[in-house]
């Protein structure tokens, strides 16, 4: 295992006209993480992606991606990248297997196409054109062409928007069985829950910034001191918010008895830590 980190970046800045869209941010994401990249609309995360995937340039800053400055890339390291665009493919006419076996042929050492189309649940569908698919299934083929290569760094973005509940749940199994096979991988999303269920880490970006680069469970204990514990007294609700609710909840069953009527411990949520971070008020 290599010391430096898939990916490093220090200091990165990006400006469009008077925009400022990247604003010294850092980050580092470690061999074989599953990193998440979240933050309201227009924080700068697509702009910081493709930078690191070496699709848009930097005003300033440092970057490495597999050792590589993406901005000075050849098609060597563009082997070893997997980028997941949304809508990536136009090839409208083309079958499933078709692109996908079109797509294994650009690399060294692709992944067997029909084992692939099976673990993105496309199997049923290997022999329909790519335009009859629904938007869900077409995410799936642009996952399944963005690893189709065997990638060592795989770049997710937005990976589950249109999916049915079970197919994001089945989505994120493959994303797991990939970081096993020893991918690292970067995903930007805007659910919560995907952060959570998936990620080692989150990072939170806002303005341009990461405020926030932690587990998904760091997260949540850094506001361990905002339990909201709810009840009803003499017919009506009661809240108080506390770090210490079972002490609360104690006190409650010796003054009222020990069934409290309506008694409800409400834990902050992630997707609670992520609204203090970058303020409720999104864009
Ligand atoms: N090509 C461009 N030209 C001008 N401004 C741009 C360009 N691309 C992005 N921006 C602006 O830069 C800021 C950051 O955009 P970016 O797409 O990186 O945000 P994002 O965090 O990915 O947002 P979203 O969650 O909506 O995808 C936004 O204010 C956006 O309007």
């Amino acid at each position: 295992m290599t010391t430096t980190p898939a990916v490093h970046v220090r200091d990165l800045r990006k400006r469009y006209g008077t925009k400022q869209a990247v604003d010294g941010l850092d980050l580092t994401v470690e061999h074989g993480e599953i990193v998440a990249v979240l933050g309201p609309n227009g924080a700068g995360k697509t702009t910081t992606v493709e930078i690191l995937e070496g699709h848009r340039t930097r005003d300033s800053g440092e970057v490495s991606v597999l050792g590589t400055d993406p901005g000075r890339a050849d098609r060597t390291w563009r082997s070893r990248i997997g980028v997941v665009l949304q809508d990536a493919h136009d090839q409208a006419e083309l079958t499933v297997r078709e692109l996908v076996r079109h797509f294994a042929l650009y690399y060294p050492r692709p992944r067997d196409p029909e084992e692939l189309i099976t673990a993105v649940g496309l199997a049923d569908k290997a022999r329909t054109r790519t335009r009859h698919l629904s938007g869900g299934q077409r995410r799936r083929l642009d996952v399944a062409l963005g690893i189709v290569g065997r990638p060592e760094l795989v770049f997710l973005d937005e990976p589950t928007t249109g999916f049915d509940p079970q197919a994001r749940r089945s989505f994120w199994d493959l994303v797991r069985r990939l970081r096993d096979d020893g991918a690292t991988i970067l995903l930007t999303t805007h659910y919560l829950e995907e952060a959570d269920n998936l990620a080692d880490r989150c990072a939170v970006v806002r303005d341009g910034t990461v405020v926030a680069l932690e587990t998904p469970a760091a997260l949540r204990a850094s506001a361990a001191d905002r339990v909201q514990v709810r009840w009803t007294e003499d017919g009506a609700p009661r809240e108080v918010v506390t770090a210490t609710p079972t002490a609360v909840v104690q006190e409650l069953a010796s003054r009222l008895g020990a069934e409290v009527p309506g008694l409800q411990v409400l834990r902050p949520t992630l997707e609670d830590v992520y609204l203090s971070l970058v303020g409720a008020q999104e864009p």
